[in-house]
């Protein structure tokens, strides 16, 4: 065609330049526009030329909605923005954390601090992968994973979503990136965004910089760092992601020495665009432009003039985007914000999506929907959850693991026994996550009956009974569940992280009568009572393993072996907290990388 940004054999830059060059103000201000789907209309997305749509996690087509509906929905969205003037395709984000989280039905990998166990850099790349295909299924093209925390405390309440306590781990781990979005070539220019095709997923480096290292582990709170420790500690994951060709950064809520990052001139523009060279684009993180004012909101025209000029390109408003684009027209008309850094901020926008193919793939490959929660993502799942399992505890002599498969009767007690949705933990179908059967999936106690001899009973107790643990000489083993209910973000903060409902006293209370293997379900490290540590035979940490609980039964009854090691460091006490690797008040008890297996004595 005539017009260069609609050749799709024109290089990139130069479609860019084109398209950039025909666009009104107004259109170029929708492009920076995130609007959540219940606002996103046919007119509101054509007329406003809108950039982007995402929806809240648990803000479904409707209740259990699978792929196809979804992707009935984004297409809907697609081709009202193809019917805008210039027919700029929107890119559609989810946040597909651990698996294609929000929809029923797909594949639920292991929360990051899992995968963090692993170690296994391969394994994670190959999370990305079968996550990009269930995530492109769904008609999504933008995932707003990996979450590059680095977790200096696990009282913070996004833990489960670091990879670990230290950058090094953390930067292993990145691989996220190349799995989601497929591997740049050698020659691929450093800070240049990246995809492979129609089978990959624009990924997203989260959240820029520090949200980990928050004072008292605050969420949302106050990194107090010199820049050298940030740049060692936070960023260092960063550019790992950097050099994969990572396409878009999300901006933490949180601030660095006081000063917010997502109004952070020298960090989002003078250090990641300018210094590391990130030529993708930055969005805000939900509402990051409300939270800079107080109250949240207000004085919002300040908020978008200091947002903008900070290096912010795209804003996930998500729902005032007539204040947000007419805000930011009046800014720019009135010289506050030049028009130079907004079309910055469009060319890296319109680069990503002429890089990601969408103006010419702009609706969902329908050919994809077979691989939504498909055997070979479940073993994979599978595989990631018996390597992500950490053995802390194994008998006196080393000696009570593997489980015999053919006892006679076994007893299994506990909250996490039988919970899918426990055992997924938060950004689960819906935000905060849920109790029950949520989706497809395959929980512990299934997984104990599926893996045990026909002869063997089993007896299944969410509390155990009196009159059960009275006769506990019945039973050859208990395996007890315990661990946490889901949460996500401030609502995960906490300080005192004994393992609710009782937990402690379950396994007290068991391990007194049957020799007892603890399994606990958590996203971080737990206050372990000396009887705990005492009276229970083994103790594994299982994170938070998602669908696939037949990864647990695999190791526990001694199919494969364990392999994980610690990602964050186990304390004795809370009131040890931080402990510090690199400092000599370091007294876990059971320190960064400490996993026990088999032959372990
Ligand atoms: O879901 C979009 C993003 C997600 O990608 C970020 O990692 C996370 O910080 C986040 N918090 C909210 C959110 C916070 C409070 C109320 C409603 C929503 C929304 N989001």
């Amino acid at each position: 065609s005539s017009c260069v940004y609609k050749n799709r054999d024109a290089p990139v830059e130069a479609r860019v330049k084109d398209l950039l060059s025909r666009m009104t103000l107004p259109e170029k201000i929708g492009q920076m526009t995130l609007i959540e789907r219940s606002v996103a209309s046919e007119a509101v997305i054509r007329d406003f030329s809108i950039g982007s749509v995402l929806n809240a996690a648990g803000s479904w087509p409707f209740e259990d909605a699978k792929s196809s509906n979804w992707a009935d929905m984004i297409d809907g969205f697609q081709r009202s923005a193809l019917e805008s003037r210039l027919g700029i395709p929107i890119i559609y984000g989810i946040d597909a954390v651990h698996g294609n989280n929000d929809v029923y039905g797909a594949t639920i990998f292991p929360h990051n601090i899992g995968l963090g166990a692993t170690r296994d850099a391969d394994l994670v790349k190959r999370i990305g992968a079968a996550t990009a295909l269930e995530v492109r299924a769904s008609g999504a093209h933008w995932a707003f994973a990996p979450c590059v925390a680095v977790v200096k405390d696990p009282r913070w309440g996004r833990c489960y979503e670091s990879y670990g306590e230290v950058a090094q781990i953390v930067s292993e781990m990145t691989t996220l990136v190349s799995g989601l979005q497929g591997e740049p070539s050698k020659e691929h220019t450093n800070g240049y965004p990246f995809l492979a095709g129609r089978k990959n997923v624009v990924a997203c480096a989260k959240h820029f910089v520090g949200d980990g290292g928050t004072n008292k582990a605050i969420n949302e709170g106050n990194t107090i760092l010199r820049y050298e420790d940030l740049e060692r500690k936070h960023i260092a994951p960063y550019k790992k992601c950097i050099s994969q060709g990572v396409s878009t950064v999300m901006a933490s809520y949180s601030s660095w020495n006081g000063d917010k990052l997502h109004s952070h001139y020298f960090l989002l523009t003078e250090v990641l665009k300018q210094k590391l060279g990130f030529k993708g684009y930055i969005v805000s993180d939900w509402e990051g432009l409300d939270r800079l004012s107080d109250p949240p909101g207000s004085n919002y025209r300040n908020c978008v003039k200091i947002a903008i000029n900070a290096g912010i390109d795209m804003v996930m408003v998500p729902f005032k985007y007539e204040q947000f684009i007419n805000d930011l027209i009046d800014l720019v008309e009135s010289g506050e914000v030049l028009m130079a850094r907004v079309d910055d901020a469009v060319e890296r926008i319109l680069r990503v999506k002429f890089v990601a193919g969408l103006f010419e793939f702009p609706l969902t490959d329908r050919s994809l929907l077979p691989t939504v929660g498909c055997k070979e993502h479940r073993e994979l799942a599978r595989e990631a959850v018996r390597k992500s399992l950490v053995l802390l505890k194994n008998g006196k002599y080393g000696e009570f693991l593997p489980l015999n498969c053919n006892a006679e009767r076994i007893l299994v007690v506990g909250t996490h026994a039988d919970d899918l949705g426990y055992q997924c933990g938060g950004w689960t179908k819906t935000m905060y996550g849920q109790s029950g059967r949520i989706t497809d999936g395959t929980t512990l106690l299934d997984a104990i009956k599926a893996a045990v001899g026909d002869e063997t009973e089993v007896i299944y107790e969410k509390n155990p009974s009196e009159e059960t643990l009275a006769s506990g000489y019945r039973f050859s083993y208990a395996i007890v569940a315990v661990g946490e209910s889901p949460y996500t973000e401030t609502m995960g903060d906490n300080s005192e992280l004994t393992i609710p409902f009782n937990g402690s006293e379950i396994i007290t209370a068991v391990a007194e009568k049957i020799p007892t293997l603890v399994v606990l379900f958590s996203g971080r490290p737990m206050v372990l009572e000396p009887q705990v540590l005492e009276k229970a035979e083994a103790l594994v940490a299982a994170w938070l393993p998602g669908t696939e609980g037949q990864g647990i039964a695999d190791v526990i009854f001694g199919d494969y072996e364990f392999r994980g090691k610690l990602p964050a460091t186990w304390f004795k006490r809370v009131d040890q907290l931080p402990l510090d690797i690199e400092s000599n008040g370091y007294l876990p008890l059971f320190p960064l990388g400490f996993g026990l297996n088999r032959d372990s004595v």
